[in-house]
Parts: C-alpha cells; structure tokens; sequence
C-alpha cells in the first residue's frame, strides 16, 4: 500500500482538470482513498467527461437531475477494507472499526459500511434510528453525544447498544433509568484527554476545554461511582482528538494517556476491556492537502497502543476507532449546474451554481477549501479564475474563491470535490431550498440512496392554524 500522495498534479501547477484524478499506475485498491482529490474509479471517458463508478456524470445529472451527490461505492468500500486490513496487520489483539456516522448517515451508507464489517457510531436518537432501520446489529453500535435527552438514553437502552456516557447527569439519569432491568446496560465513558491538534477550532474535541466529555479530573469519582452501579457495565474507555488532522502524533499520544486511565478503571474492579481511540484522520481536499494514509494512520495507533500496554505489562485491550471524513469524504462528488456570471472589472468573476450553503456549509462555517472541475471537458486548459457561488441570499455563500475552471457556459456540469463527509448530514433547507438527490454508483449503475426533496417536503411539517387562513384571500 502507498503512503504518499499521487496525484497527476505537476510543480508548475495544474493545466487541466485531469491533474486531480489519481495517477492509475498503482491498482486503485492500493490507492488510500483519503489522499485522492477524486474517487478512485474517477476516470475521463473518450467523451473527454468525467466518469465516476462507470457512470459519465453529465449523464447522471440528465438522469437525476441537479445538484447531485454522487457517491463512489468502490472507494468507500476501498477505505473500510484499507481501515480493516491495517488492523489485522497492526494489531495482535480484538479490534473493531466504527463509521463516525455524522459524516453522513443514511440507510444505504450504514448498509455499505455494515457489509464491510463495521459498526458504526451514533449521536442522535435520529442517526440510531436510521443505523437500526439499515438492519446494523445493536452490539455494533455506540451511542455518542454530550446531551442525550432521557428519551433517547430510553431507546438506546431498549436497542441494547453501546452507550458512551459523556457527563454526571447522562450517569445519573442511566442509573435510573436501567433499574429493575436484569441484564447490564453496557457502557463506555468519554474523557477529554488533554491532547492539543491543528485543526479548525470548531472541530478540536480532545483539548480540555472542551464540552465533550468528563474532565479527567474527575476519573476516579466516576469509577467510584460505576462500582455501585450493578445495572451498568462500563466495558470501556473513550477519547477523541478533533477533526481533519494531519499529524500522526496526537494519535501517537493518545495510547499512553488511554493506557493510564485503563490501568486505574482495572483497579476499581470495573469489567474494562476496550479502548476507543475515537476518529480524527484528514483528507486531501486541494493539491496542498497532505494526510497520513489510512494504513498510516492506523499503524501509528496499533504500535503506540501496543508499546503502552507493553510497558504496564498489561494484555492487549480490545481497540476500536471511528473514522467518519477519511472513510468516505473522497468517495463523494457534488455535481451543479452553471448558471449566472458576473464579471466586475479588475476585481473577480462570479460564476454562479444551483446549490450552496445549504448542500455544503462547511466553506461558509469553516472557510473551508475546494477543488471544482468542469465535468463536461476534462481535458480543457483551467484558463480562467472565478469565484464559485452558491445561490443563496447570502453574500458568504462562496463555495471556492479562485477555482481554475476552463471558460465555462450556462448548462455547464461543474463537479466539486471531496463531498462526502459533513455536506449531505449538515445540509438544510436554508432559503427553503429543497435537499438535492444522492446516489451511489458501481461498475456503471447508478442508484438512487436519497431523493430529492419536493416542494412539498418543504411544506410537510408546516401548520396554517385555522384562525390564520381566513387572512389568506
Ligand atoms: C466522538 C467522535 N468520534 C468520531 C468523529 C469522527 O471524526 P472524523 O470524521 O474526523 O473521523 C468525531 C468527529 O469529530 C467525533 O466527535
Ligand atoms: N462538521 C465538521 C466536523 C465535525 C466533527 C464532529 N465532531 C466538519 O465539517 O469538518
């Protein structure tokens, strides 16, 4: 497997929008997915079109109309068995990979990463909902988040999955809520490990001040605590560093501190028996974006787990992660329709598409970078610099300030990049803009995973109380 980027993009810059596909002289299944621009099956038909799956993406977007998610399932596929295999590589002992599901869930994504073997990590009642109506099996599943509403700890309870208890009242109301039950509700605790990373602010979780999880201050009153608790079976420990991150060593740190706090939970008699390194692993969203490969990345966490355990003298926990962008942010494009361009002399030139913020909120939340190519002529000289906008009533609805994009025309199909993670599961309706439609497609079938929303899907949850009709003429 490679561990370094290969892109076709040269020192001087890109000349054609065919530098962003995956140099093909490796088998792309070698290929770590969160390194590549494009999906792996990406490809330039003799059309001069980019093709995705098999499928030419102008066609898609005639078929199901646009915007357009278009999910690779190859290259999700590739990244589940590159996390999988890493771990059987890596680590003597139990391991289990769980898909960070806010990245995107839905039915046919928790259905795939199923297949693959892993479980999958929840945060809602919602996202629990949707793993369980995909047929995911309640021992795979981890219940996250730091203000689970009695309701949801109720149903979590009755689906009989894991549970990552995240502060004193969610322990309190478990205690509660569990007693009389005869089998133990399982459990894990989530702890802030006091581990600095360069990510986006919003996106750090693992610093200490965080609203994640207990302080470990706080450890050993909650292990205390747990001993008296016979409904509840803590069977281990959680932490998670932050989002799109680059360095390895963060993760390098983790396992000693996870090593520590398992060490002291032993030592209360708890059944302990897992360590959740949580998720954490960036991907190349431009040419200038460097991550670790998956195999990297999970090398890293098996040795520096290993070497932990080793130095205590202590047998090998069970180790889970839960990956989320680096397993299918890569595997997705977004694929708009060009419409309007304004040109303001001397200064830029907007080049307008059907979409925005509300399919993709992370420029706008994160300033976060993109790359676009035009998929109806892959192979034309990128000779002009525009601003990407969205069509939003907002002046900040910039998907790519700077994209280089051949001259382009209204009908035009301009796909951006690295869609997968955090776009479809943080979209809204914003200016009652109606979702897009997503599907997946694989060796030249595409099918539809999500519909696009109607008018009347904007209208369904509306009310016009009686007394207010009358004004209506
Ligand atoms: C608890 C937890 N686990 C996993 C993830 C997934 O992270 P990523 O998508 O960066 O892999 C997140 C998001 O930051 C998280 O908060
Ligand atoms: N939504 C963030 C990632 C959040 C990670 C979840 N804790 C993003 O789009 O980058």
């Amino acid at each position: 497997m490679v561990s370094t980027p290969s892109l076709k993009v040269p020192a001087s810059g890109l000349a054609t929008a065919e530098q962003y596909l995956a140099n093909s002289d490796p088998a792309i299944e070698s290929l770590s997915p969160n390194q590549q621009l494009l999906p792996l099956t990406a490809r330039v038909n003799d059309r001069d079109r980019l093709e995705i799956g098999g499928c030419d993406v102008v066609t898609l977007v005639e078929q199901f109309g646009s915007p357009l998610y278009v999910l690779d399932e190859e290259t999700l596929r590739t990244s589940c068995r590159q996390y999988r295999e890493a771990f059987s590589r890596y680590y003597s002992g139990d391991a289990l990979v769980i898909y960070a599901s806010k990245a995107w869930n839905c039915l046919a994504v928790c259905a795939i990463v199923a297949s693959e073997g892993w479980g999958i990590d929840v945060v809602s009642g919602g996202e629990l909902y949707t793993a369980k109506q995909a047929g995911m099996d309640a021992s795979t599943i981890y219940f996250h988040g730091n203000n689970k509403s009695r309701s949801e700890l109720q149903q979590a309870i009755e689906i009989g999955c894991t549970i990552v208890v995240d502060n004193w009242l969610e322990l309190e109301t478990l205690t509660e809520l569990t007693q009389g039950i005869d089998r133990p509700t399982r459990i894990m605790l989530r702890f802030t490990p006091g581990i600095e990373c360069h990510t986006h602010d919003y996106i750090k979780t693992g610093h200490l001040d965080s609203k994640f999880g207990f302080d470990p201050d706080s450890m050993e009153s909650v292990f205390d605590f747990l001993t008296r608790q016979p409904t509840l079976s803590c069977i281990g420990l959680h932490a998670h560093i932050g989002s799109q991150i680059f360095e390895l060593q963060p993760h390098r740190d983790l396992p000693s501190v996870m090593v520590e706090w398992f060490q002291l939970a032993k030592r209360y008699n708890l059944p302990i028996q897992e360590l959740n390194v949580g998720g954490g692993l960036g991907i190349r969203y431009t040419e200038d974006d460097d991550p670790p490969s998956i195999e990297d990345w999970v090398k890293v966490i098996c040795e520096s787990i290993t070497a932990a355990c080793k130095t205590v003298q202590m047998s090998l926990p069970r180790l889970v992660c839960e990956p989320g962008r680096s397993a299918i942010g890569s595997a997705c494009v977004t694929a708009y329709t060009v419409g309007s361009s304004k040109t303001i002399p001397g200064m830029r030139t907007y080049l307008t598409v059907d979409g925005g913020m509300s399919d993709n909120p992370r420029p706008i939340t994160y300033q976060s970078l993109y790359r676009a190519a035009i998929a109806d002529r892959m192979s034309a000289p990128l000779t002009e610099t525009v601003t990407v906008a969205g069509k939003h009533c907002e002046s900040g609805d910039v998907l790519i300030q700077n994209a280089q994009l051949p001259p382009t025309q209204p009908g035009d199909i301009l796909v951006v990049m690295g869609t997968g993670a955090y776009n479809y599961s943080m979209s809204s309706n914003y200016n009652r803009l109606p979702r897009p439609a997503a599907i997946v497609v694989k060796e030249g079938e595409a099918n539809l995973i999500l519909q696009r929303e109607t008018y009347q899907d904007l209208i369904r949850q509306d009310c016009l109380p009686d007394r207010l009709r009358g004004d209506l003429s």
